[in-house]
């Protein structure tokens, strides 16, 4: 637990912590008080119950530095219960969508791991936290409640693979390109490209061409693969998609939408029936719940549903 906590304190800083609220609060308070002031992550509203997440160190290309991964986790935590958030969008301010891992940070956990120790033997086992407290972040998009639309122009490269291959939804304009980079700078991905890719591609074959040879691949194939579901002709046209999209996964019931997240992902990792087993006890609960007849109401009617806050 000690060596936990010196990683997480020294490897990925202290940059958000100013901000920090401890879990509890965070549940008891008005969301209006969630703060999402950070520092190389710009948090926006733009629509009715959708909240933009920037990467914003369009200087640097967005490259993940220890603040980005500190303040991702964060900010999906919050995210997480934020009653005035129903669907986030995930874009890159600049001229790209992410460089990946800024490579002084990925030198540093490498030295780190290194100098840990002198016996090889306790120096491995030092270096599995240090990976952990990444995937840990990564993994938040995914553990949050509410879906995550990427919305990716020009490079998409190594981490920015697995945070996008992370996310819900998939959305790019035509400049974009994607390269498992990891395999260049003779790594393999450890922090979710190897684990969710081939299943957002379903096709091994592929997956492993593109990983293990680390070739750039473009809009349209990625589109023809299935790594993104839309190509939009430019930047502007791909957030206005990506925002619209996001407004009418808003615009239904939280509920509905919360348990297909968590449905959709408790089946992709076990088997048909312990997925339905799953979803029967979810909704045996959520079924009971005020938005199912409200809904209803509103098909009838042909009026719009006004869901309350969840
Ligand atoms: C435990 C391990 C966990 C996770 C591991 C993840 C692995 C990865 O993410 S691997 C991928 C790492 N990324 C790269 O190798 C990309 C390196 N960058 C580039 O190839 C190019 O910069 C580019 C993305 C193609 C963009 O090119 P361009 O538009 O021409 O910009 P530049 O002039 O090259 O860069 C501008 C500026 O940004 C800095 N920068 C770019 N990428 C990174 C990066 N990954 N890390 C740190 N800094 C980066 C670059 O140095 C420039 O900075 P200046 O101060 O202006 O010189």
């Amino acid at each position: 637990m000690r060596l936990l906590t010196h990683i997480t304190k020294t490897l990925l800083g202290a940059a958000v912590n100013t901000n920090r609220l401890p879990v509890l609060s965070l549940l008891s308070r008005k969301m209006s008080a969630i703060n999402y002031d950070f520092t190389v992550l710009r948090v926006t509203r733009p629509r009715d119950f959708v909240v933009q997440v920037e990467l914003n160190r369009p200087e640097k290309r967005n490259a993940m530095n220890r603040a980005v991964w500190d303040e991702m986790k964060e900010c999906f935590d919050r995210l997480s219960v934020d009653k005035d958030c129903r669907a986030v969008v995930l874009s890159g301010a600049g001229p790209m969508f992410t460089a990946g891992i800024d490579l002084s940070l990925l030198q540093e956990l490498a030295t780190t791991i290194a100098d840990e120790e002198s016996d090889p033997a306790r120096r491995a086992v030092a270096g599995v936290p240090v990976i952990r407290v990444l995937q840990e972040c990564v993994s938040s998009i995914e553990k949050c409640s509410k879906p995550v639309i990427a919305a990716m122009h020009s490079a998409c490269v190594g981490g920015g693979v697995d945070v996008s291959a992370t996310c819900d939804i998939r959305y790019c304009s035509q400049d974009a390109w994607f390269q498992v980079k990891e395999t260049d700078l003779g790594i393999a991905a450890d922090i979710g490209t190897l684990q969710r890719f081939p299943l957002v591609i379903g096709n091994d074959s592929l997956t492993r061409e593109l990983i293990m040879t680390g070739r750039k691949f473009y809009s349209d194939e990625a589109k023809s693969i299935g790594y993104v579901s839309r190509v939009f002709p430019d930047r502007q046209s791909l957030m206005d998609g990506s925002l619209d999209l996001a407004s009418e996964i808003a615009s239904k019931s939280p509920v509905a939408m919360q348990t297909i997240k968590k449905s959709l992902n408790y089946s992709r990792d076990h088997t048909v029936q312990e997925g339905l087993d799953h979803i029967a006890l979810l909704n045996s609960v959520m079924i009971q719940g005020e938005d199912t007849g409200k809904a209803a109401m509103a098909q009838m009617s042909k009026e719009k549903a006004v869901f309350s806050k969840l």
